[in-house]
């Protein structure tokens, strides 16, 4: 059965339920969506009161490789827990768990690229090796989710302009850009080097205190 919802229904997925979820930095409310057509399930997790002021953001990609099993090929798990830590600190904020795995190619093909990439191709070259776009990524579920909260503008935690540019496109205001750069290490080096130079990806130095493991 599905929760009586505050938005406006959207045609494109349904908010169905809710639960606390107890973390180590605070305790969220997540909440479940469902995309009508492929049913994949969205998460949101939010802190706080998200009225008012534009809300800390972090719209993240699923990655089970890096947010389940601690790989080092990439930055997700510690972009995923550094973001929550953010929020927690705050009090207040947001996080979208898009159902995107592997830049949107899935799994089993994100296996498949990293498996061409032992071979040397870069991550984008892997994606383009087997027939995909370098970044096969569709953002347009983020403006029902977020209205869903009442949330129209952001902070947005991401390295990504790409990211900001779609969520802009989608009549979503990112009010400020906060860099999320954690875990470079030696198994992804490389990885962050061509999101970088070819994905446009912006790694500054951050102009705050870091976070523990934050460069
Ligand atoms: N196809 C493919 N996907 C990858 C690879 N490494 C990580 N991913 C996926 O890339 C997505 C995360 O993309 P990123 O570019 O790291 O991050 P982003 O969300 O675009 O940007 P940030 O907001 O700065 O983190 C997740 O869906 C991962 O599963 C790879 O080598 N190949
Ligand atoms: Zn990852």
């Amino acid at each position: 059965m599905q929760d009586t919802a505050a938005a406006a229904p959207s045609a494109i997925l349904d908010y169905v339920t809710s639960c606390t979820l107890p973390t180590p930095w605070a305790q969220f409310t997540l909440h479940a969506f469902v995309e009508h057509g492929t049913g994949k399930e969205h998460l949101a997790m939010t802190l706080g009161d998200l009225a008012g002021a534009p809300p800390l953001a972090r719209i993240h990609s699923e990655c089970l490789t890096g947010d389940v099993m601690f790989s080092q090929r990439c930055d997700c798990g510690a972009q995923l827990e550094g973001a929550l830590k953010r929020i927690a600190d705050e009090g207040r904020g947001i996080l979208l768990y898009l159902r995107q795995e592997g830049r949107g190619i899935g799994l089993v093909n994100k296996i498949r690229a990293y498996r061409l990439q032992e071979a040397g191709a870069d991550t984008v070259e892997a994606n383009l090796q087997l027939g995909f776009h370098a970044d096969a990524r569709n953002y347009e579920l983020v403006l029902p989710m977020l209205q869903r909260f009442g949330v129209e503008a952001v902070r947005l935690m991401t390295n990504n302009p790409r990211k900001i540019a779609a969520l802009e496109k989608l009549g979503i205001r990112v009010a400020e850009r906060v860099p999320l750069l954690v875990n470079r290490n030696a198994f992804n080096n490389g990885y962050l080097d061509t999101k970088q130079a070819k994905l446009g990806h912006m790694m500054t130095p951050l102009a705050e205190p870091a976070l523990d493991g934050e460069l």
